[in-house]
């Protein structure tokens, strides 16, 4: 990595209040790891080393605001793509245990190498769809929080991570803006599969300014068994959201 990007991702992470200096090395072996991935397969848009610095390691962290992640629990990473934010999370959060899920298994080959190589023991990928690990007794109720990043709209998002929380746990939703009209079919989608809205955290992302924005959901009561509906049906057909 070069010392403009290193200058950057330490720039960046401190404006969220992390210090990333212990972490320099695995954050430029990802960057390696993620540029050769990308160049064999489409595995992001996202190439240049600024971009991949700030967008990707410095945004991925994001979801550290608000301390809604403490403690030393069991995080489901759903829609994880090359893996992000589970990546950039495994490297800061040792004591965090995370499960990168994705559909696409060309994309979690990525991650399991990736973590391989980085020495990631808290990592164990998942090539899967949330509504079938939703349906799955096995991961069904099974995880303390669930983090995503720019996956599906918020009711969609509620739909496919509630099942999968126990009472008391919490999704973390990163995203860009968030409209009033997602914003309250998210709160509906959410009461509807055993949840409330918490907290809607509309931020600057570091350096560059764009609008992001966490929205936390906790899970209070059970979901329904009719949730999540089969797959694709939650993106395709939100709960309480008009077809886009
Ligand atoms: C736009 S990408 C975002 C990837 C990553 N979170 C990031 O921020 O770079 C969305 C990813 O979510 C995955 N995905 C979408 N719906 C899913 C579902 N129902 N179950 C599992 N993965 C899903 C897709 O395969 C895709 O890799």
């Amino acid at each position: 990595m070069t010392p403009e990007a290193t200058e950057l991702l330490l720039r960046g992470a401190e404006e969220l209040g992390t210090d990333l200096s212990p972490h320099v090395e695995a954050f430029a072996r990802l960057l390696l790891l993620l540029q050769e991935g990308a160049a064999q397969t489409n595995l992001t848009a996202i190439r240049s080393e600024h971009d991949i610095v700030l967008k990707h390691f410095v945004d991925s962290l994001t979801c550290l605001r608000g301390r809604w992640l403490d403690g030393d629990g069991h995080v489901l990473d759903l829609g994880t793509g090359a893996g992000f934010p589970a990546l950039p999370l495994a490297i800061v959060r040792p004591d965090l245990r995370l499960v990168p899920v994705d559909a696409t298994a060309k994309k979690i080959a990525f991650v399991t190498r990736t973590a391989a190589a980085l020495g990631l023991e808290n990592v164990t990928p998942l090539t899967a769809r949330a509504e079938a690990l939703g349906r799955d007794p096995a991961h069904r109720g099974g995880y303390d929080r669930v983090v995503t990043r720019a996956v599906a709209s918020l009711p969609a998002l509620a739909e496919l991570a509630l099942p999968l929380l126990r009472e008391g746990g919490v999704l973390v939703a990163q995203k860009g803006l968030v409209s009033p009209e997602e914003l309250e079919a998210g709160r509906l989608a959410a009461a509807e599969v055993g949840g409330e809205v918490r907290a809607v955290d509309a931020f600057a992302l570091p350096v560059l300014g764009e609008a992001r924005t966490l929205v936390v959901v906790g899970k209070t009561g059970p979901t329904p068994d009719r949730y999540p509906r089969r797959e694709g049906v939650p993106a395709r057909k939100p709960l309480f959201w008009r077809a886009t």
